[in-house]
């Protein structure tokens, strides 16, 4: 059966299931299949006669006809602005229209890479929820007044339209809940689909690249259980906007996450803004140059971020002086000559050297800012020595979860061989797994033992390899502890 004549027995089903013996439920249905048929064809007729049938029948429907019919214009307002109501129904409806709709309209999505799809004018799709039955139909305008001098933009005057269609009696579901939910559901496939960025300061100014860091939570080595207890954290938060609102709190929370080089802090970063679809601001504080310029710079990230202040010991001291100061005046220097003409900057470099950026300003800053922003935003701090850091950065409510990334144990280990050797058991596991117990050893240099050297390379190579590495440091630690070891 063809999917217009599928979705046409459905009204009329719908119609008759809904309301049984109720006279007006038939002649609905029949109405309604006969309007269907008129959206269909209708493009064939000229645009006066159109709207004049249109608005005659329109009278005659509303008496007869028990259903109810939302449009949603793609451009709204005496300006007309693309309307976030068509594009989020829009997204919404591409995978029903994908498995729906017979006539389908194709289009490089903006991340350049995936093709996506929507439903073509005048098509119909279906939907259900909570048991409700309801139809989406796609659809067009043509301007007369514009048709005739857009000659050198045929495509200018067109004008779509989505139409919602409902039984009357379904009125308190769909307006109250349904229609949130198509909300919700578009925008998140929206964030989903988007080309992310990763931003990074230069001064006072931001500037992107494309963000296409292949980590995930799935390659990310650490004990299981942590990570599912993080993966958990990070969900809840994003979908904790109501909740937020509710307790009149601002939608932020605060990850602080340490230990020592190369166990996965940077990396568990790019797995989180992979997870939640975010972009990321990766803000370098040695090239700020005061509370001013944090602030601005703060202020000028959008919502959906993470903004992530890697080495958060190396960037400001316990009294908010710069331990980098002098890196910093360099930097700034040179800035200066490269930016000698551009007027704008002349202002700020007049104070270069006597500014600074402060502990209590980095704090002030953050709290201020989130309370002034709409959206939400994930700060990360990252630092190789949480016992440096002044309390008052980490206390709870603004580092609201503290992640210790830890040298590799067994489970990680097993996570690596999977990743990097595609293995899942090996007799060398036990010897490796007894060596792990007692050596430290970073998952970055496990992975590099890892990390295949030839293409027909054999996974005993590899293993043996870290074996080797593992005794070595053992034998290492024996000599270093001689001593101790060889007195009894
Ligand atoms: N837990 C891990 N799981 C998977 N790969 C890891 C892990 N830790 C480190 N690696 C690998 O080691 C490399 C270095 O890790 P990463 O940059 O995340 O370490 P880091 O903790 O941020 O170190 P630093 O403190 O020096 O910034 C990564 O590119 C990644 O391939
Ligand atoms: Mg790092």
């Amino acid at each position: 059966m063809s999917e217009p004549e599928s979705c046409l027995q459905e009204k009329v089903r719908g119609g008759t299931k809904m309301n049984p013996g109720d006279l007006f439920g038939h002649i609905g249905s029949i109405v309604g299949s006969l309007m269907f048929i008129w959206a269909m064809f209708k493009q064939f007729f000229p645009y006066q006669v159109v709207n004049q049938i249109e608005k005659h029948s329109q009278r005659l429907v509303t008496y007869v006809y028990p259903y109810i019919q939302i449009t949603f214009h793609e451009f709204t307002g005496e300006r007309l602005m693309r309307s976030e109501a068509y594009s989020a129904i829009e997204n919404y409806l591409s995978s029903k229209a994908s498995t729906q709709a017979k006539r389908l309209k194709g289009d490089i999505g903006k991340n350049n890479q995936s093709l996506v799809l929507s439903m073509d004018d005048h098509e119909e799709v279906s939907d259900e929820f909570n048991g409700v039955k309801l139809w989406w139909a796609s659809g067009k305008h043509i301007s007369k007044a514009q048709s005739t001098v857009s000659f050198h933009h045929p495509m200018s005057d067109e004008r779509r339209y989505y139409k919602l269609t409902f039984h009357k009696r379904n009125r308190d579901v769909i307006l109250g809940t349904y229609l949130n939910y198509v909300m919700k559901e578009g925008k998140a496939i929206k964030v989903k689909n988007r080309q992310r960025k990763l931003y990074t300061n230069s001064g006072s100014y931001w500037s992107h690249v494309v963000f296409e860091h292949p980590a995930t939570f799935q390659t990310l080595a650490m004990d299981p259980e942590e990570k599912e207890m993080i993966i958990d954290d990070l969900i809840t938060f994003s979908k904790s906007g109501g909740f937020y609102a509710r307790i009149g709190r601002a939608w932020k929370r605060g990850y602080l996450l340490y230990g020592p080089p190369g166990t996965g802090k940077s990396t568990m970063i790019a797995a989180m803004a992979n997870l939640l679809g975010y972009d990321l601001y990766d803000l370098e504080l040695t090239a700020v140059k005061d509370n001013t310029e944090l602030r601005k710079l703060l202020i000028e990230t959008s919502s959906k971020s993470i903004i992530v202040i890697e080495d958060i010991d190396c960037s400001l001291d316990l009294t908010g002086q710069r331990r980098k100061k002098k890196e910093k005046e360099e930097k700034e220097q040179e800035q200066e000559k490269n930016h000698t003409g551009q007027n704008q900057q002349g202002m700020q470099e007049k104070d270069v050297k006597s500014s600074q950026v402060t502990l209590s300003g980095l704090l002030n800053f953050i709290d201020g800012l989130w309370s002034a922003c709409a959206g939400e935003r994930l700060i990360v701090f990252t630092t190789n020595y949480v016992e440096k850091l002044d309390p008052a950065l980490v206390r709870k409510g603004r580092m609201d979860l503290h992640i210790e990334l830890s040298y590799c144990g067994f489970e990680a280990f097993k996570l690596l061989a999977k990743n990097y050797l595609n293995i899942d058991a090996h007799h060398l596991f036990g010897t490796i797994s007894e060596l792990l117990k007692e050596i430290k050893i970073t998952p970055a240099e496990v992975a590099e033992h890892l990390m295949p050297k030839s293409a027909s390379g054999d996974a005993e190579i590899y293993l043996k390899s870290l074996i080797q590495a593992l005794e070595l440091t053992k034998m290492q630690e024996k000599v270093e502890h001689g001593p101790h070891w060889t007195e009894n």
